[in-house]
């Protein structure tokens, strides 16, 4: 695995198998991990670029000439169906899986050549989690930590992601929503510049999905380059400043959500004002002068054209 790609714990691929070859949370000395961050690097600069990405398997291109760019200080957005090619496109980010053609680069570097130059500079959160199933979920964090020249605040990131209520329950007894949330720690406690997150919030509580999104914004205004896949439009919405929507291995549309909604056909066909009102006001007044205005109570009723009413259109209503 440490010739492959570039994470931390020893995690691979898909699988999420623990590779125990790695460094496992039982080594009382892991492998530290000193490379200072860019300090000439500047917001808004280009941390990762994709090319012409192409990735074949059995003859058939599942990634098929994908080009995007993820910069510091942005969250990044890969939006698609299933099967779309994200996780590939991502897994070939991460130095997992070889490009059958096109370019990646990760901080100015090559992913598999490179590997051991990012390692302490990217963080990698894998759909399947991909941590030690014996090990106690505060042990593997710690020992993650350990790894790093300069790393988060343990105890500070327990307290934000609220580890500590499992802190001392090995990974193979925690919940689906828990162990993402601990996946994310170790994804980010090296202080990376460039982070990987694969369906972060998948399957967690809306108070855990907020408190990633806590963390999501905190490491863009900290100048790190996000880069995340989600299923959830609401995420994409609240977080990303750059989307990008992928299917049958290509992006097939880019922007900020903003844009995206308003390059959407039939965008500004329904117009509709949100507020807050102040409290005591006459909503019967209120609803009378709208109705006077010629809206009825239906239209008030309708909600505006969403990111996901624009994934639809795009990427269809077929099941994948
Ligand atoms: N190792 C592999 N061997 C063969 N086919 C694969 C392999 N890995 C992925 N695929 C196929 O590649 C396609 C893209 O898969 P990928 O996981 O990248 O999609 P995705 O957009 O991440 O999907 P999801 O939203 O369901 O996670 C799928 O059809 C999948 O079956």
């Amino acid at each position: 695995m440490s010739s492959k790609g570039y994470l931390t714990s020893g995690r691979s691929a898909r699988s999420g198998a623990y590779d125990p070859g790695v460094t496992t949370p039982a080594a009382s000395t892991p492998t530290r991990l000193d490379a200072p961050a860019d300090a000439t690097a500047t917001r808004g600069e280009a941390a990762l670029v994709v090319n012409g990405l192409v990735k074949r398997y059995g003859g058939r291109a599942v990634v098929d000439g994908l080009s995007l760019t993820a910069r510091r200080g942005e969250v990044t957005a890969v939006l698609g169906p299933n099967g779309a090619g994200k996780t590939t496109t991502i897994e070939c980010c991460e130095g997992l899986r070889l490009p059958d053609a096109g370019t990646v680069h990760v901080l100015g570097r090559d992913p598999r050549s490179d590997a051991a130059a990012l390692r302490p500079r990217v963080g990698v959160m894998l759909q399947d989690g991909g941590l030690p199933s014996g090990a106690r979920a505060l042990e593997v964090l710690r020992h993650v930590a350990a790894m790093y020249a300069s790393p988060r605040d343990v105890g500070e990131l327990v307290d934000r992601l609220g580890l500590a209520s499992f802190a001392r329950t090995s990974v193979r007894r925690l919940s689906g929503g828990q162990r993402q949330r601990l996946a994310l720690a170790c994804a980010v406690v090296g202080r990376p510049e460039l982070v990987f997150l694969d369906e972060p919030s998948a399957g967690m509580d809306p108070q855990s999905r907020h408190a990633v999104w806590d963390l999501v914004a905190e490491l863009r205004s900290d100048g790190v380059a996000v880069v995340l896949t989600t299923h959830l439009m609401d995420e994409a919405e609240a977080l990303a400043d750059v989307v990008h929507v992928v299917d049958h291995g290509r992006v097939i549309a880019s922007g900020a959500v903003g844009e995206l909604l308003a390059a959407a056909p039939d965008a500004g066909t329904q117009a509709t004002v949100r507020f807050t009102a102040p409290p005591g006001v006459d909503v019967a007044a209120l609803t009378a002068w709208l109705a006077a205005q010629g809206v009825t109570d239906a239209q008030v009723a309708t909600g505006r054209r969403t990111l996901e009413d624009v994934f639809l259109d795009l990427t269809g209503r077929h099941l994948r």
